[in-house]
């Protein structure tokens, strides 16, 4: 099966590499950037020397002859990709917002126009599983509403209001450097931002509805002075009060049959490197609030791995081939 992953020099690109490497079926044959053409991926990504000797390419889309390609660009660039790319039957998995919403939220949400729009499944495997396999293309979730909905899901429907308080590593805002993003604003400091009106609120309220809940949902991210990792904290307040029993069936009910949620107490290192989100929960006395708390690595459950897993399952490979890694705790 070979692979073509379309914005390689990025975080989540050198992620798919990192990964792919050990995947069983599926050789990395192209990878593409626009600024680094002809010069070897393991220059920007050391960690890679040893398992790629692929240089950097920046063929048009129409010259892309692949099984896979993955789209790790940024969102507004990848709806110039998916068209072309899925016209000639290859399987792509998208890593950006560009079909994660409908269309007349995306474009409200982004503020753009979006010129290539296809309804197609949101790739969260733990709550779509049946949609994937049939899909050309799938649209990768966002990272923040990966943990969010997955410390959430088994009480949708028995909440009023959620609110998720996130806090990210900064990889989440890619490899370009930036003022936010720089050493001096984000070592030995914690700061909220985006407070009330994050763009992925629209995907957390989406998969809360796909799941029958009527909840109000309500996001405020962090921003931690760490590479990688999401802790999301959930309250989730409930009309009817529940027990800890209750609660603790619900969840090992929902999740009997994943693999890459573990009801654990999370902890960012404990998840490192891996596709694992880990969810814990423990109800308030009197039985109307429930917290749960979540952990994914951004860069793999939150994006690069979830993208695996995705491709897996569209090409009927092992649902954790290429996933096997074990998280790098301490
Ligand atoms: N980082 C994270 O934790 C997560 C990221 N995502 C999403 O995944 C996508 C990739 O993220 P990430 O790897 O962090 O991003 P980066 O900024 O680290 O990398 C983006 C890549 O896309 C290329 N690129 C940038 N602009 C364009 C363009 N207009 N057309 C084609 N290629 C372009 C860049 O290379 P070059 O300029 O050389 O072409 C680079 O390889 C984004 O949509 C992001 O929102 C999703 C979940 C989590
Ligand atoms: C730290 C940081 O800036 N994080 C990014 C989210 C990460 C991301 O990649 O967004 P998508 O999942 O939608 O692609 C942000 O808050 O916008």
């Amino acid at each position: 099966m070979q692979i073509a992953i379309i914005g390689a020099s990025g975080f989540t690109g050198g992620e798919l590499i990192r990964l792919l490497a050990s995947h069983s079926e599926g050789e990395v044959v192209c990878a593409t950037s626009r600024k680094l053409a002809g010069k070897a991926v393991a220059l920007t990504h050391p960690h890679l020397r040893g398992f790629t000797d692929l240089e950097y390419t920046n063929p048009d889309v129409g010259d892309i002859d692949v099984d896979v390609a993955f789209l790790a660009v940024p969102h507004t660039a990848a709806m110039n990709y998916a068209g072309s790319l899925i016209e000639r039957g290859i399987r792509t998995i998208d890593l950006s917002a560009d079909y994660r919403l409908p269309k007349d939220t995306y474009e409200k949400v982004y503020g753009v126009e979006h010129t290539d729009y296809h309804t197609v499944p949101y790739g969260l495997p733990e709550l779509h599983r049946n949609e994937i396999p049939r899909s050309i293309l799938v649209a990768n979730p966002g990272c923040f509403p990966t943990g969010a909905t997955l410390a959430a899901a088994p009480l949708a429907k028995r909440a009023h209001t959620i609110i998720y308080d996130s806090k990210t590593g900064v990889s989440g805002a890619g490899v370009s450097p930036s003022v936010t993003n720089m050493y001096t604003n984000v070592g030995d400091n914690f700061t909220a931002y985006k407070m009330t009106a994050h763009r992925h609120v629209a995907e957390m309220r989406q998969e809360m509805g796909f799941l029958g809940s009527s909840a109000s949902v309500h996001f405020t991210p962090h921003l931690l002075p760490v590479n990688r990792g999401i802790l999301t904290t959930a309250h989730i307040l409930l009309d009817e009060p529940i027990t800890q029993e209750e609660v603790d069936a619900l969840y090992e009910d929902f999740y009997a049959r994943e693999f890459f949620v573990r009801l654990q107490r999370p902890s960012l290192s404990g998840v490192r490197g891996s596709n694992f989100c880990d969810v814990a929960f423990e109800v308030e006395e009197g039985g109307k609030r429930v917290v749960a708390v979540s952990a994914i690595d951004n860069l793999v459950k939150g994006a690069s791995g979830q993208a695996i897993q995705n491709m897996n399952l569209m090409c009927g490979c092992a649902e954790a081939d290429g996933l096997m890694v074990v998280p790098l705790q301490p």
